[in-house]
């Protein structure tokens, strides 16, 4: 059995804005198995990034606590990379050093940072951008090079904020079908956020839909086999009963 490598209880936060409490989470609880990969589905405003900034060690819970095999978290933490949804590149840096950053960090020598970005920046198709600026590039290739940022530091965990939302259909699929051949070979755990029915079956093996204040509507897993392709899954009648319990289930915790 796989050990577990994320433990949440009781999870609770609360913002105050001008004076007044916003209940984005309230008892929380999950856990999440080492090398599963787990998608988080629920609709604008039910809690989604705050759970994530909480996993990640970004926000400190009003109650309740994460753990991070084992131990509390309290901060951000190397063996856990995060995709928020908002553009953290670094402006002063073209594409090859900004995916280049979590290597340098780690120490690794020029050479092989250089060699590692090279090979990441094409999975992600951004061949021929390595130098151009954040500033020069579009929205969705910024998202690219985040997640090729990301990938480069190695991270055994990684949390992942809607990465794929901005982009053209043609590359979000490109990109889903890259992440799921980079995780089946990492054995790296992976809690990916999304409001997209289709992406969280193409992707998970777990799904967990939230309503209003992270409340879990639906905890189930995602029995279809894996290699996943995206045009057979659309006709398989397995996806297509999952469809429609996932978004019953979203129905039903809007209420
Ligand atoms: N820093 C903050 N200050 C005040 N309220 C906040 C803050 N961050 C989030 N909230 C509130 O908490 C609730 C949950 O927000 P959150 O961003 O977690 O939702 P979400 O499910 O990720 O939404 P989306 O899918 O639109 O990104 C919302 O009501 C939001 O207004």
């Amino acid at each position: 059995m796989r050990g577990t490598v994320i433990r949440v209880g009781g999870l609770t936060k609360q913002f105050v804005k001008d004076g007044v409490g916003i209940l984005a989470l309230r008892d929380f609880d999950l856990e999440i198995a080492q090398g599963s990969f787990v998608t988080v589905l629920g609709r604008s405003g039910c809690g989604k990034s705050t759970m994530l900034n909480l996993l990640a060690g970004l926000t400190t819970p009003t109650s309740g606590q994460v753990l991070y095999r084992g131990e509390p978290v309290s901060g951000p933490r190397t063996e856990m990379g995060y995709l928020t949804q908002s553009d953290t590149l670094m402006p002063w840096r073209d594409v090859r050093r900004n995916v280049e950053l979590p290597l340098e960090i780690g120490g690794v020598p020029a050479g092989r940072r250089r060699e590692r970005a090279a090979e990441l920046i094409r999975r992600v198709g951004l061949e021929g951008f390595e130098r151009h600026y954040p500033r020069e590039l579009s929205g969705g290739m910024r998202r690219r090079v985040s997640l090729a940022r990301m990938l480069a530091g190695g991270p055994e965990t990684l949390l992942m904020d809607e990465p794929f939302g901005a982009l053209d259909a043609q590359l979000r699929g490109d990109l889903q079908a890259e992440l799921l051949r980079l995780w089946a070979d990492s054995g790296q755990t992976v809690v990916f956020v999304t409001h997209d029915i289709e992406e969280a079956l193409l992707l998970g093996d777990r799904v967990v839909v939230l309503g209003p204040i992270g409340r879990i509507v639906l905890d189930r897993p995602i029995d279809l086999p894996r290699p996943r392709d995206a045009d057979e899954l659309r006709v398989d009648p397995g996806f297509f009963a999952l469809h429609r319990e996932l978004t019953t289930a979203l129905r039903e915790g809007a209420q």
